[in-house]
């Protein structure tokens, strides 16, 4: 998992990258798997067979409690949000690591919101309610999935028809405008006001996104999802006056991504063949 502020803070605290080692689940156990990975006791690093490998953070197995994750790597990245730095998690690792369990872009309501989404969701809807007294908030999310190398917005998915019957997805183009940046053209930017319409839109994108079953993961995410948070922060006109003599913003504008990358797998080992290994290559 890596973390990025890419702001002014000083190079060395620019990208965080954290291991997340997740426990031996039930077909492994089945098959009589057992823990290739160990953990060097006290320190951030893990080894396989004769490698070794450092870490800023090393989570689950016996390293740190993986619900430690949270706090140490992303809740100091909602901070620079709030102080208008763009800022990206990304989840990396072979299908079936944990990603999207890391995560929580598999999120389907309350009962599985111990993800990393989810955590976010809450903590930037708790933090806007604080500074609501002299700030007004436009938050809005969108969430797409790159799949064989192109785009398509999960929030604009015929809901209520079923997959077999719905219309071919148009993907998403991407543009570059008159200034340089880069934009997806008519991407779905929902307005939200609260946590719960947030997690909808979030329940609803991970449905539509596309899976499929590899010899490690039987429900395997085939594509990169990013969820992203856009934030607008302008202050009030009763603290308007504060603001002229010190020199603050009139809009403050920032994002967070938040990226679920498809399995970054080894073919022989998942058993991916024709389409699904054509996938693993995007
Ligand atoms: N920390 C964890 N504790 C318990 N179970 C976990 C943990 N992480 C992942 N799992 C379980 O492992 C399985 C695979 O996890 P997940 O689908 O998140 O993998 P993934 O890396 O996203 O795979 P893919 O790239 O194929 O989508 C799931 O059944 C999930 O519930």
């Amino acid at each position: 998992m890596g973390s990025s502020d890419m702001a002014s803070q000083p190079q060395s605290d620019s990208v965080k990258v954290a291991v997340n080692v997740r426990p031996l689940i039930t077909p492994e156990l089945v098959l009589g798997c057992t823990d290739c990975v160990t953990v060097t006791p006290g320190e951030p690093q893990v080894q396989i067979g004769p490698h070794i490998f450092t870490y800023d953070h090393v989570y689950g197995s016996t390293g740190s409690s993986s619900s430690l994750i949270f706090e140490q790597c992303v809740y100091p990245l909602i901070d620079s949000l709030f102080c208008g730095y763009n800022t990206t998690v990304l989840a990396y690792g072979q299908t079936g690591s944990g990603k999207t369990y890391t995560m929580g872009t598999n999120y389907s309501g309350e009962s599985n919101c111990g993800g990393i989404i989810p955590q976010v969701m809450e903590t930037i809807f708790k933090k806007a309610d604080a500074m609501k007294g002299d700030t007004e908030f436009l938050i809005r999310v969108s969430f797409i999935e790159i799949f064989k190398e192109e785009v398509f917005d999960l929030l604009d998915d015929p809901g209520s028809v079923a997959k077999a019957a719905a219309p071919a997805r148009v993907p998403i183009q991407i543009r570059e405008t008159a200034n340089g940046s880069i934009t997806l053209a008519g991407v779905t930017e929902a307005e939200v006001k609260s946590k719960e319409e947030m997690a909808l839109h979030l329940a609803r994108g991970s449905l539509s996104r596309a899976t499929g079953s590899t010899n490690m993961n039987s429900q395997s995410s085939r594509s990169h999802a990013i969820f992203t948070i856009s934030i607008e922060q302008k202050r009030t006109s009763s603290s308007a006056s504060e603001k002229s003599t010190s020199n603050e913003y009139d809009i403050l504008s920032s994002k967070f991504h938040l990226v679920d990358l498809a399995g970054s797998e080894r073919a022989k080992r998942t058993g991916a063949d024709g389409l699904r290994l054509k996938e693993g290559y995007t």
